[in-house]
């Protein structure tokens, strides 16, 4: 019998990983907040549910892609929710951002009802999604993890089985706290470049051929260049890792003065009204650190 997957949290990733389920014969049933988002994916051959909990109860295992701690717990806990169908039998697999201490409150609550749980955040943006070359990071139920696999392999090029609840969060929010950090030197070296007399691009030609080379230089220095911030990655979401990755090194006692400085850009960008476009936006706000809302 086919399997039947639910998808909850149909944004820029969502949508575009849940298409390409779909694209590999998935049978799919979605639900996002926003219920007219599920319209295309339904063009495309999904069934739509009105509730998290409705999803839950028609599928073997749920993904969820929601934006931040606070949605992945209001889609778990709240009224209709993942929680009022969620039981032996059935799994949960969320994809979100979060931290691991929202992790682990969802996995207690799944695993106390007999549900098993993964969490499997994911490197990689809009592009990478669509293409199925997403690097997945999960961590949690072993067995879970198997069965999903074939799932997995269809999002991303690459799945890391990371062991118990909290470590796939982690990883996820080390490896954005760098990109994150990165973005502000990247921005600030083009602009040390432009104001110092010298052509941005060729900037770009001369790190694309040394030791920094990179694929995020090589995709956002043209449209940075530009002024263009279409959203692939929200700058909100940047920001909501940069804070929990520093609340990671709250934790550990680990001082980030480098990842601190470039959170406070992205709140910089955010207070500007940059939010909901591209993190590379944080270009702006490096370049005009006194402008406000
Ligand atoms: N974009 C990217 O490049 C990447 C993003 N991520 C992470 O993936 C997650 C999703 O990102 P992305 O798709 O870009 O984000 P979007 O902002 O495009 O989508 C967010 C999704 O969360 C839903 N949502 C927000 N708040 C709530 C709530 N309170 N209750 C229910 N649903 C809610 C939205 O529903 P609605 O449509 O109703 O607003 C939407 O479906 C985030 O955690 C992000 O950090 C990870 C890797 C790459
Ligand atoms: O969380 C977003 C990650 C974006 C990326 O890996 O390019």
């Amino acid at each position: 019998m086919e399997v039947e997957v639910g998808f909850l949290g149909l944004g820029i990733m969502g949508k575009a990983m849940s298409m390409n389920l779909l694209r590999h014969g998935f049978k799919l049933t979605v639900w996002n907040r926003t219920l007219s988002r599920c319209d295309e994916l339904v063009e495309h051959g999904a069934s739509v549910a009105e509730t998290p909990a409705a999803v839950v109860k028609k599928c073997k295992y749920t993904i969820a892609m929601l934006s931040d701690p606070s949605a992945a717990l209001s889609v778990v806990f709240d009224k209709d929710g993942v929680l009022e169908q969620i039981c032996n039998g059935k799994g949960y697999i969320d994809m979100s951002t979060v931290d691991s201490d929202t992790s682990s409150k969802i996995s207690e609550a799944i695993t106390s009802k007999g549900g098993s749980f993964l969490e499997a955040p994911v490197s990689g943006s809009k592009k990478p999604a669509e293409d199925g070359q997403l690097v997945i990071l999960a961590a949690g139920e072993k067995a879970l993890y198997e069965e999903a696999l074939p799932a997995f392999d269809v999002m991303g090029k690459k799945s890391f089985f990371l062991g118990h609840v909290g470590n796939g969060a982690k990883m996820k929010l080390v490896v954005n706290m760098i990109m994150g950090s990165m973005m502000n030197a990247f921005s600030e070296g083009l602009i040390l470049a432009d104001k110092s007399g010298l052509n941005p691009q060729t900037l770009l030609d001369v790190l694309d051929l040394g030791g920094i080379a990179n694929p995020m230089f090589k995709m956002k220095g043209p449209t940075m260049i530009q002024k263009s911030y279409s959203p692939a990655f929200p700058l909100k979401h940047q920001q909501k890792d940069m804070r929990l990755a520093l609340a990671l090194g709250d934790q550990n006692a680990v001082s980030m003065p480098v990842a601190a400085a470039a959170n406070e850009a992205f709140k910089k960008a955010r207070s500007m009204g940059l939010g909901d476009l591209d993190f590379s936006a944080v270009h702006e706000a490096v370049k005009f650190p006194e402008s406000s809302s």
